[in-house]
């Protein structure tokens, strides 16, 4: 348009100078071009919208090995390809590579590719559509570079390959020397690189043995050619750790076949291991708990169990005291013993190391520099010794929460637990807590099983096996055993009087005392009820010595023990039995320490009695005669004689009372004192008991139906028989079984019976007199009435004691109890009788002193219920103080 223009307003000369210079430009400007093109180290080529070749450099030529003049413009894409495969550089078939191209070109942005060409070089090709349609493509020859990065990428990924990997890599040759390595295999056995590793054996890295263990394996793998997979070894790293390894060796064979060495793989199961070893290691720290076996054994256990999975710390378990403020031993297998020993009964407080702060917060307390922190500040010269400088402590816990004891991780070092450690410190505490509450439920069974729970002293449970041990004693060093058997006087009114609070207080007061006045070896033990038994270990071989013993026990049992306000004074019936003399055996001792304790109660209480052989014999005698006992009332052995009660003014029978005798198959007549303690101990008195009240009421019924003039009959009610609950229906048994009238029956109770248990008494005896019933006291004098609560008792009459009357002649003092006991008892409305009246004088005093009747030998002494029906036949009755018509013996 320019140059047409120009044409318009010039002159053609012009233009045509004009337009060669401008295609001399065009012309140069192509030369420079194509200069250009033809010199850059790519091959270039343009193609147009139709495939057609506009334009190729030279390079592009040489690249294709394709002639220059056969790369004309205009040469379409499928010729091309034809040349380049009969040129043999095309990199596939002509199909292909056209189906290729064109998918390349219909694209709009630009792509690069690789292509590996039929001769073997590797040409980079770089495509880029051009805006107008066609494109334009370079092609760089890059077989060169290819090929020495294939060799590079070769050996840099096998040895980053390799050295990536957390495993253990190795190939040995036939002679076990590492040719390769990894950097973990060779950084684990202490080298800097890998090619450090090269050359060396399994001796140059480990102990001989384990080397020489290694050394064996490969040598079966090389010569058996047989693979080892997953074998599990253990190696101690150049650090000393002990890592656990599953390993796997191959044969290594080269193109030819040959071997030349072998493969290895290690990787590390250390973790796997550890935790298998602590789930074993945990079941069997159970089951050491649950088969009971010894604390301190388990903690040991757990405590090397822990340190198991650890490298450098030192477990150690402290257990609270029974007071709650010291700390014991416990186990601690890897702190050094004279460290453990300093610490062992150490007091926990706010600012006792690690340990002891511990128990007293109840929470962790974590001391990362012993050196350093104030919690240790009194500890640091007992602990510098031992360079332990870092103590993590956790205080163990039971279930309800409670301290039981303390677990501490010793270490060498200044830090603080990592994770696993905190893991296993929770692990640790909890079965540690699991181990003791076990120990300390036993140790509270056990104590339950051989203790009483009152007084807290040790039960018969125990008593045999501390006896069995004073007896092994004695017998090697030849000393003496000396077994007391104690029974408090009386202790069942104490309950009854003042409550069963008042009793146990009773017995804790008199448990302690005991305690306290023996020695340490000696055993204090309450067998149950009011019932002591005490084991004097090693005795000195003289029976004065011992005398001075029991007289200290005694002295504690009688001091008085004040409970709310009453003051009272205990006494004891007291059983000595000596090893050897009185028993080998710790049966025997009890035994024989018990017939004595008998013993002294048969002799008023309040005494001690040493053993003596007569009193087996006399066991033995009331054995068989509890057997007899039981037989007597089948065969009707007993009788009843009946003793007259006389009225001291008239002179008349007023009563009479019933005496059992017992007709014994080869003794003849034995007297009641003989019997009825035993048939009271044995529970067979309240059988006699309800024969003797039936056969007595039925008597009197019997007299009276006889026409003979009415008297009360007095039966004897034991201690025993008043206890049982349906004493009152037994009484309305007999009343209607024999058709007498209640009011002509009497019976009498013993003062001390009724003080036993003073309520029920009172209360059954109240029913009795609602009955009709009278009852009177016999033995008065005898026991502990009080004048007030004798207020209160149903009584019609007043016995006074026979050992009162059997001096009341001669001696003051019984003569002043006597008067005082018959003015007493008529304040009161009672009758007064006297017993064993004997004599004229014993009479004369009774008459002059008021009595108002009498019983004994001086009148009659108990006869059959003939002779008593005899004499109240008699119609004239004697005078006031007559010697009886007839008299029997009795
Ligand atoms: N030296 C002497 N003794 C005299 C005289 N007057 C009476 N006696 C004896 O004194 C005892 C009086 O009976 P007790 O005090 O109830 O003492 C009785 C009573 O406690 C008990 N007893 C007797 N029969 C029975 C019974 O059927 N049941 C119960 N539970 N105990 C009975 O046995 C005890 C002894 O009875 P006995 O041997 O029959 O002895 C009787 C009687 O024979 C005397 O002037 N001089």
């Amino acid at each position: 348009m320019v140059a047409l223009a120009k044409l318009a307003a010039g002159s053609y000369e012009t233009l045509e100078r004009e337009l060669q210079a401008t295609i001399k430009d065009l012309e140069a400007q192509a030369l420079r071009y194509e200069t250009a093109i033809n010199n850059i180290s790519q091959g270039i080529c343009f193609f147009d919208t139709d495939e057609r070749l506009i334009l190729s450099n030279r390079r592009y030529a040489e690249i294709y090995r394709i002639a220059p003049e056969q790369l004309q413009a205009g040469l379409t894409l499928s010729e091309l390809v034809e040349r380049r495969l009969a040129a043999g550089t095309s990199s596939m078939a002509a199909d292909a590579y056209l189906a290729l191209a064109r998918s390349v070109n219909s694209g709009t942005t630009s792509r690069i590719w690789t292509a590996k060409l039929a001769d073997g070089r590797t040409i980079k090709v770089c495509h880029q559509p051009m805006p107008g349609g066609g494109w334009v493509s370079t092609h760089e020859d890059i077989t060169e570079l290819a090929a020495s990065r294939q060799i590079a990428d070769e050996r840099i990924s096998l040895q980053t390959l390799i050295d990536w990997v957390p495993d253990y890599l190795w190939v040995k040759d036939t002679e076990s020397r590492f040719i390769v390595a990894n950097r973990a295999l060779a950084h684990d056995s202490g080298r800097d690189k890998t090619s450090d590793m090269i050359g060396l054996t399994d001796f140059d890295l480990h102990a001989p043995e384990l080397a020489q263990k290694f050394r064996l394996v490969e040598q079966n793998v090389l010569s058996s050619g047989r693979p080892m997979i997953d074998e599990e070894e253990f190696v101690v790293d150049a650090s000393g750790a002990v890592k656990w390894l599953s390993s796997t060796k191959v044969p290594l064979r080269n193109v030819k076949n040959e071997l030349i060495g072998l493969v290895g793989i290690a990787h590390d199961i250390t973790a796997r291991k550890q935790e298998d070893v602590l789930r074993d290691g945990q079941a069997r720290i159970l089951e050491m708990i649950a088969m009971s076996a010894p604390l301190e054994k388990v903690l040991d256990h757990l405590m090397r169990l822990v340190e198991s999975q650890l490298t450098g710390i030192f477990g150690s378990v402290l257990l609270l005291d029974k007071d709650g403020t010291h700390l014991r031993h416990g186990a601690a297998p890897s702190l050094a013993k004279e460290y453990t020993a300093l610490i062992d009964g150490i007091a926990v407080g706010s600012k006792v190391g690690s340990c002891g702060t511990a128990v007293y917060r109840r929470e962790p307390v974590i001391v990362t520099d012993i050196m350093q922190d104030p919690l240790w500040e009194d500890y640091r010269e007992l602990v510098t010794p031992y360079g332990y400088r870092s103590c993590w402590s956790t205080p163990i816990l039971s279930h309800q929460g409670d301290v039981l004891g303390v677990f501490a991780m010793y270490s060498m070092t200044v830090r603080e637990p990592v994770e696993a450690e905190t893991r296993l410190i929770e692990f640790t505490t909890r079965i540690a807590g699991i181990a003791i509450e076990r120990k300390l439920a036993e140790d509270q069974i056990h104590f339950l099983a051989n203790h009483d729970v009152l007084t807290r002293l040790p039960n018969r449970a125990l008593l045999e096996d501390r006896l069995s041990q004073a007896v092994l004693y004695a017998q090697r060093y030849d000393r003496w055993v000396t077994v007391v058997f104690i029974d408090l006087d009386n202790f069942k009114l104490v309950n009854d009087t003042l409550g069963h609070n008042a009793g146990d207080e009773l017995l804790k007061t008199l448990a302690r005392r005991m305690v306290e006045c023996v020695k340490a070896t000696d055993t204090v033990v309450r067998l149950g009820g009011d019932e002591f038994v005490i084991v004097l270990f090693d005795q000195p071989t003289n029976v004065d010595l011992i005398s001075e013993s029991l007289q200290t026990i005694r002295e504690a049992i009688a001091a008085p023990i004040h409970i709310a306000e009453h003051c009272l004074r205990t006494t004891a019936s007291i059983g000595i039995a000596n090893y050897p003399k009185d028993g080998a055996n710790p049966q025997t001792l009890l035994a024989n320490a018990d017939a004595a304790m008998y013993r002294a109660k048969e002799f008023g209480r309040d005494n001690f009695q040493f053993y003596t052989p007569e009193f087996n014999s006399r066991a033995h005698e009331k054995f068989v005669l509890q057997g007899e006992l039981r037989n007597a009332l089948v065969r009707s052995e007993f009788s009843l004689l009946y003793q007259p009660q006389v009225d001291l003014r008239s002179g008349r029978v007023i009563a009479v009372e019933a005496l059992i005798r017992w007709t014994h198959p080869t003794q003849g007549v034995v007297a009641p004192m003989t019997f009825i303690p035993t048939a009271e101990e044995t529970g067979l008195i309240v059988a006699i008991g309800d024969w003797v009240l039936h056969e007595a009421c039925r008597q009197n019924k019997a007299w009276q139906d006889a026409g003979l003039p009415r008297v009360t009959i007095c039966v004897n009610v034991s201690a025993r028989q008043f206890r049982e609950r349906n004493l009152v229906s037994r009484v309305v048994n007999a009343l209607r079984d024999s058709g007498l009238e209640a009011r002509h029956l009497e019976l009498e109770v013993t003062e001390s019976l009724i003080m036993q248990d003073i309520e029920l008494a009172v209360a059954t005896m109240n029913e009795l007199q609602e009955l009709g019933v009278q009852i009177s006291i016999d033995d008065f004098g005898t026991g502990y009435s009080s004048l007030s609560a004798l207020k209160t008792f149903p009584v019609a009459r007043l016995k006074i004691d026979k050992s009162f009357i059997d001096n009341v002649a001669d001696d003051e003092n019984d003569q002043a109890v006597v008067s005082a006991v018959i003015s007493l008892g008529q304040k009161l409305n009672m009758r007064v009788i006297a017993e064993g009246v004997e004599t004229e004088d014993q009479v004369a005093f009774l008459l002059k002193n008021n009595c108002d009747e009498m019983q004994g030998y001086h009148y009659s002494k108990p006869v059959s219920a003939q002779a008593i029906g005899k004499l109240l036949k008699a119609a004239a009755w004697p005078p006031v103080h007559p010697r009886p018509r007839q008299q029997q013996p009795d």
